[in-house]
């Protein structure tokens, strides 16, 4: 047989598969009921309005598309598929509230599985899979366990915050060698006033020379700025909590930073990433996370040719080293964990450590972390619904994945949005302060944490944050079957005819623009894309904070008046807040919602707590920040792109009155 034979057959293959799945693509597109709905054209054949939509949180693209075709409209994809664009808060409810028949469409859950090294997690099990695991994690999260991390979050905040008033000790030494800056930090207790009196005129005077040298130098302290990579060291101080918090591990992730950058040649305010300086753990970490975060044209090519997967998905060295790595530290800490677990007095009955210890129950942080609670719950579930080793290893990384870096996002786009807002950060300031600290910063009372967490002011603040600066700016789904879909206005379809629903077809895709709709200013006003945290004043005033244990699936609706109720009037179905920020589900039909949005949202209060009173935040007016959106929507600086996200803060101590 000629050796061209099986060359041949080999290519009439190749080619006969790329055609026939081609020629499937325009056939669906032909025969999908979205063609009826009316939306943009297309402004390129293959790609469709994909690149657009990558821009969109620059370019405000949906914005500008609901202005023309209303709530709900179609727009293209590869191939000019049809991709069904809705926000209409009727349709979104009913897909994210079926979200087992709706579930994240393959090229999703292929991303998230790579990036979270395996599909076993909760981010991407699906069916009754995702329900055993969504209801053995749930305790994990429940507010009174988060409650209890408070510490970790307390601790990781002050860290930050130290290295940063280090950053501007050396900055001030440097232009006034004689300085000897010291900082006192209100968090520790303020400092204390000395008053003399009774002393004579001789010492008096000296006092005075003294107080008003010690003033000189606080007001150098305060005129010396430096900047900082606000998202770099945000990263790393929210990589410290989840590994603290998440399951007892150390990423030192700060300490390593701060190290490089107390070095002479280092510049102020960098981080000092050096990858060799890393952790074990975070680098294979972040090993996976760049890489399945990276988007090229073969990203598109393997959602649609799924054949090529077997090529595409191929690991490199360092990629499989990462997940050889991960796998290790992460079977150790599941170990070490149950060891712990089976010493308890009660593991017999899978009881938590309240019930064990009720004696050492605030002594200790041991046993709350994620990982332990997540394994308690799973050994006193039935032993036929209990997770298997590797889907409690694929939590820890799916809690690392999404758990630090959507955080990290939010803390410091909340950051950006009050150094653009002077008054805001000021008033903010004064809140804040209005709490007093008055133990060792080590270990605050869980009173301290309480007040916090309720501080309307606060609470007001990390609403609009979050509201103007969704870290997850929109998802997907997938119908599985064909389905009528309900609308809560109608609309005018292609033909111009009034529609009352949206007719889909299975294997059609439809992206929900939480971004969009948090602005959409028929709920939130003609202001809607201003960062105004009064807007939330009515909602909050009095109302109990989000921290209330909620059921699973009915989330925080709280608040009567004010936007969050005409938010919810208009049954903006958010899981928090009437926000799309967190998504949302329903505890009968699926539940996919974020697990972890109470951790997140006691940990960037605690962190705006910590960082505000001492520090002012402001911003270069000439420098122009655009979003990249890369999974969580991170900053860049317009201007020099070619150096990927940062965040470029400067901070100035701002001495209390009382100093
Ligand atoms: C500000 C911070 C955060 C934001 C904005 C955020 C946002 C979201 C959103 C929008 C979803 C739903 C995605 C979808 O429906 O396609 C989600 C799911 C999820 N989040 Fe978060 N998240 C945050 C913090 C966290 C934290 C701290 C953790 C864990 C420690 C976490 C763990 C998860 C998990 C495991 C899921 C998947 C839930 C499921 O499918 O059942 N998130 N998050």
């Amino acid at each position: 047989m000629p050796i061209f034979t099986p060359l041949l057959v080999g290519f009439t293959l190749v080619v006969g598969y790329f055609v026939t799945t081609f020629a499937r693509l325009l056939l669906r597109n032909f025969r999908s009921p979205l063609r009826a709905l009316r939306g943009p054209p297309p402004s390129s054949f293959f790609m469709g309005h994909l690149r657009e939509m990558h821009n969109q949180e620059n370019n405000d693209i949906v914005a500008r598309w609901e202005a023309q075709y209303g709530k709900t409209f179609v727009y293209r994809g590869f191939v000019g598929g049809y991709r069904l664009m809705t926000s209409d808060p009727v349709t979104v409810a009913h897909i994210l509230g079926h979200a087992y028949e709706y579930p994240k469409p393959d090229f999703i859950t292929d991303t998230l599985a790579n990036m979270v090294a395996g599909n076993e997690g909760l981010l991407t099990s699906d069916g009754k899979v995702h329900k055993k695991q969504r209801r053995i994690l749930t305790p994990a999260f429940s507010a009174s366990n988060v409650k209890s991390l408070t510490p970790v979050f307390w601790a990781k905040a002050v860290e930050l915050r130290d290295i940063w008033q280090n950053l501007l000790r050396r900055d001030a030494e440097a232009q006034d060698p004689q300085s000897n800056s010291t900082f006192s930090t209100s968090v520790d207790g303020g400092p204390s006033s000395a008053e003399s009196t009774g002393l004579h005129a001789r010492q008096r005077t000296e006092e005075k020379a003294h107080a008003e040298a010690d003033d000189a130098k606080t007001r150098n302290r305060s005129l010396s700025s430096v900047t900082v990579d606000a998202l770099d060291w945000l990263a790393r101080a929210t990589l410290d909590v989840i590994g603290d918090a998440g399951f007892g591990y150390h990423f030192n992730s700060l300490a390593a930073a701060a190290r490089r950058s107390s070095e002479p040649e280092a510049a102020p305010g960098a981080a000092g990433y050096q990858k060799s300086e890393e952790n074990e753990l975070a680098r294979a970490f972040a090993a996976i996370f760049d890489a399945a975060q990276q988007f090229h044209i073969m990203t598109i090519l393997l959602i649609w040719f799924p054949a090529l997967r077997i090529i595409g998905r191929r690991k490199g060295k360092t990629e499989k080293e990462a997940r050889a790595t991960m796998r290790r530290i992460g079977l150790e800490l599941i170990e070490e964990r149950m060891a712990a677990i089976a010493a308890e007095p009660s593991s017999a009955s899978g009881g938590s450590p309240e019930k064990a210890a009720p004696d050492k129950q605030s002594a200790s942080l041991a046993g709350r972390d994620l990982l332990s609670v997540l394994l308690r719950s799973n050994l006193s579930s039935n032993p036929d619904q209990r997770l298997s080793r590797n889907e409690i290893l694929c939590q820890v990384s799916s809690f690392l994945a999404a758990g630090h870096e959507t955080t990290a996002s939010a803390l410091t786009w909340t950051l950006y949005a009050l150094a653009r807002a002077p008054a805001v950060q000021a008033q903010l300031r004064t809140h804040l302060r209005s709490i007093p600290v008055s133990s060792s910063s080590s270990s605050p009372p869980t009173v301290l944490f309480e007040r916090i967490a309720r501080l309307p002011y606060l609470e007001c603040v990390v609403r609009e944050a979050l509201r103007l600066h969704a870290p997850v700016c929109s998802t997907m789904r997938v119908a599985t079957a064909d389905d009528v879909v309900p609308v809560s206005e109608p609309y005018v379809d292609r033909a111009g005819q009034l529609r009352d629903c949206v007719r889909v077809r299975r294997g059609d895709i439809m992206t929900i623009p939480f971004q969009a709709m948090n602005r959409a200013p028929d709920v939130w006003g003609a202001d809607a894309r201003e960062f105004r945290p009064e807007r939330w004043a009515a909602a909050v005033d009095g109302a109990e904070s989000d921290e209330g244990e909620s059921a699973e699936g009915d989330g925080d609706r709280e608040g009567t008046t004010g936007a969050g109720a005409r938010a919810w009037k208009r049954k903006m179905p958010g899981l928090w807040s009437n926000l799309m920020t967190f998504g949302n589900g329903n505890a009968i039909s699926g539940h996919r919602a974020c697990i972890g949005y109470r951790f997140s949202l006691v940990e960037m209060k605690i962190f705006l707590f910590v960082l505000l009173r001492d520090l002012e935040f402001s911003i270069n007016p000439s420098v122009e920040i655009e979003k990249r959106i890369n999974i969580v929507t991170r900053p860049l600086v317009k201007s020099e792109s070619d150096k990927g996200n940062q965040m470029p803060l400067r901070i100035r101590y701002i001495p209390s009155e009382s100093s």
